[in-house]
């Protein structure tokens, strides 16, 4: 196993993948900003994910003493998407989780299967980030990870997907250490979530301009009446 120790001492670590190079878009092609937040109990593999995803490497320990922001850019279907992805620090206070979850566009909640209390403490979490957000939908995929420790299982899969349903989040279960596609898998679901609900709704403007006339039409039926 590789360890990173520098990895958590810089307060930002900007790692951008070579996204323009390998794609066809030119330099003007206008990027989406999207801004996500990865929570969950400690232990339960938040900088491995979060390090995997951008480098495509499993690296076994690191240093955990601060909040690290990790950025790249990616296409997520035609899109050209600029990640950032927040990874705070274990210790965090209330005050600066709750400025974390208000600056966040969606979130990735970790737990172990192997640690039943990372189960619960993913619950807690979706309460914290639905009384910030104050929103009806908050882009949310839950994550089961260790799934290669089966031996040392706690949490059934089955127990993750009913949470999911009640949480409204999307899940997977998956292996941090094993598979770099169930990750890249999880966080493009997450992208893809925040996308949906950054984009206006495709019958929104038709639905307005229906109100409107039916607006007018009654207000033109109400005057004719009067006179
Ligand atoms: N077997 C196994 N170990 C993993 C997996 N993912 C992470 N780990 C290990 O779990 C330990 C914790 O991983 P971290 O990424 O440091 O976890 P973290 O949630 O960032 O931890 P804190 O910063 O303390 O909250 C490390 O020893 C990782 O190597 C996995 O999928 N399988």
């Amino acid at each position: 196993m590789q360890t990173c120790p520098d990895l958590k001492r810089n307060a930002s670590v900007h790692l951008c993948v070579g996204f323009l190079r390998r794609t066809n878009s030119g330099p003007n092609r206008k990027m989406v900003p999207v801004k996500l937040l990865i929570l969950g109990a400690q232990n339960t593999g938040k900088t491995a994910l979060c390090v995997r995803f951008i480098t495509k490497r499993f690296i076994g320990e690191y240093d955990h003493k601060k909040e690290v922001t990790y950025r790249c850019s990616r296409l997520v279907d035609q899109e050209a998407v600029e990640i950032e992805i927040l990874d705070i620090a274990c210790k965090s206070s209330v005050a600066s989780l709750e400025s974390s979850i208000r600056w966040a566009d969606g979130f990735l909640l970790l737990y172990s299967i192997t640690q039943r209390l990372s189960f619960g403490e993913v619950q807690q979490l979706k309460k914290l980030i639905d009384q910030t957000k104050q929103s009806l939908v908050v882009p949310t995929v839950l994550v089961a990870n260790k799934a290669d420790l089966e031996i040392g299982r706690e949490v059934t899969t089955e127990e993750g997907q009913r949470l999911a349903k009640d949480l409204r989040c999307g899940f997977n279960e998956l292996s941090v250490a094993e598979t770099v596609s169930s990750v890249e898998a999880a966080v493009f679901q997450l992208i893809r979530l925040v996308l949906d609900q950054q984009r206006p709704l495709p019958d929104r403007r038709s639905y307005m301009l229906t109100v409107r006339h039916a607006l007018t039409r009654k207000l033109t039926r109400s005057k004719t009446m009067q006179w």
